[in-house]
């Protein structure tokens, strides 16, 4: 496949690796990267070991700007009912509105700060900007893809980007790798806009969802009937908790007793808190994961037949479980059996998300230049090596 140049919106935990994993396969040139301070940009490709270098420990996470702050005051998507969300938010700059930079220095402690400011500012090729999503929309024209790894602690933030990039009439991939099944209806209502802009977007393209919601869709070609899918995670985070602030704090929400709200209200030090009660494993049910959704909209099984939990060991890089996939079926001859799906316990969380996402917007660049558009689940595409 020809070069594909491509953007990251969004240089936390997830998106420092897709830079530096982007790095080790063909065809891949990072042109633009921002995160809620700042931007970079150079069509002839960034030098990634120096953002690495430079956001090591330093990166800008925290919750996003409240939904206030978003939409000016705008009644906001519940995200309950994807049929609900018929207003779009007014576009303006206020995607940037931060709070970041004072969650990290406020809270975490033994944070390291390079620049003056957290993130991307800290590297040479780096600009502060109120606008780091405006300022790479500015440079899509020469962007083939651009991979979202943004907070979903708004549930319609990752809807109301795509929008605004269809808005400027970007023609190209986006991907991804958000976990809440409600945000899938969110994008779908969208799709006629991204579809008149050329937009192939595609959904939930992580690890679960995403690479392991695409084995599922594998793992049930057996079958004729699908009866259960059952996803069990096992993640230990390598890098910590200090470089995963986003992915553990979204993690959280889907704890008893904790919902989106008080997990993005959560201190740094409330979070701590909370690792410490648990000895820094975490263990969840029953969690809203869009493998759910995404399996039922490829005509696998219903919605309700899938079931996502696991554990997080937020100290240790062994995972605390093996990752299992397993898809219970009939076959045509009348048989029942179990499927398994297998991952190895030495593949880190960063490389099952980012090798798939980068894997799936391979795949979305294909069949965006076939002139394929709209809203695609990772379980609709395979992706690309
Ligand atoms: N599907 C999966 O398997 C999977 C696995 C892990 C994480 N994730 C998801 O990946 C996402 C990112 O997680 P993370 O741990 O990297 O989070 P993080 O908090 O470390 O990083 C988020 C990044 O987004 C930037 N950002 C926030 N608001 C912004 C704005 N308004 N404009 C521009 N940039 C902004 C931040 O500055 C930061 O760079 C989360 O939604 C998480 O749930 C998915």
């Amino acid at each position: 496949m020809d070069d594909i140049r491509f953007a990251v919106l969004g240089t936390g935990g997830i998106g420092r690796r897709t830079l530096e994993v982007s790095q080790h396969k063909d065809g891949l040139t990072a042109v633009a990267a921002c995160d809620r301070n700042g931007v970079a940009i150079d069509h002839d490709g960034l030098d990634v070991d120096e953002l690495l270098e430079t956001t090591e420990g330093n990166i800008a996470s925290g919750p996003q700007s409240s939904p206030d702050q978003l939409s000016g005051g705008e009644p906001r998507d519940s995200g309950l009912d994807g049929a609900s969300d018929s207003t779009p938010a007014t576009p303006t700059d206020d995607f940037a509105s931060d709070g970041g930079a004072a969650a990290v220095e406020g809270g975490g402690g033994g944070v390291k700060q390079h620049g003056e400011q957290a993130g991307i500012v800290a590297s040479e090729q780096g600009d502060p900007t109120e606008t780091p999503i405006d300022d790479i929309i500015a440079e899509s024209d020469a962007i083939d893809a651009v991979l979202l790894a943004l907070p979903n602690l708004e549930h319609d933030f990752i809807p109301r980007v795509a929008e605004r990039f269809a808005e400027a009439d970007y023609e190209g991939v986006m991907v991804d790798v958000l976990k809440r099944s409600r945000v899938i209806g969110m994008l779908d209502n969208r799709e006629e806009k991204l579809k008149e802009s050329g937009i192939t977007f595609v959904c939930g393209a992580g690890a679960t969802p995403g690479f392991l919601t695409g084995a599922a869709a594998l793992a049930a070609q057996s079958f004729v009937e699908v009866e259960e899918v059952e996803i069990w995670w096992g993640v230990g985070l390598k890098s910590g908790y200090e470089d995963n602030r986003g992915t553990v704090r979204e993690d959280i929400a889907h704890l008893d007793g904790y919902d989106i709200e008080t997990a993005r209200e959560m201190s740094e030090d409330e979070i701590e808190a909370l690792i410490d009660e648990h000895d820094g494993v975490l263990e969840f049910h029953d969690m809203e994961h869009a493998d759910d959704v995404l399996l039922e909209r490829a005509g696998i099984c219903d919605a309700e037949d899938v079931h996502v939990g696991g554990v997080l060991d937020v100290r240790s890089d062994e995972k605390p479980t093996t990752t299992t996939v397993s898809v219970t079926g009939t076959t045509f001859d009348g048989e029942t059996g179990t499927n398994t799906f297998e991952l190895d316990d030495a593949t880190s969380m960063e490389a099952n998300v980012n090798g798939p996402a980068l894997g799936y917007l391979k795949a979305g660049v294909r069949n965006n230049r076939a002139g394929h558009y709209g809203v695609f689940g990772p379980a609709d595409l395979m992706p690309g090596f």
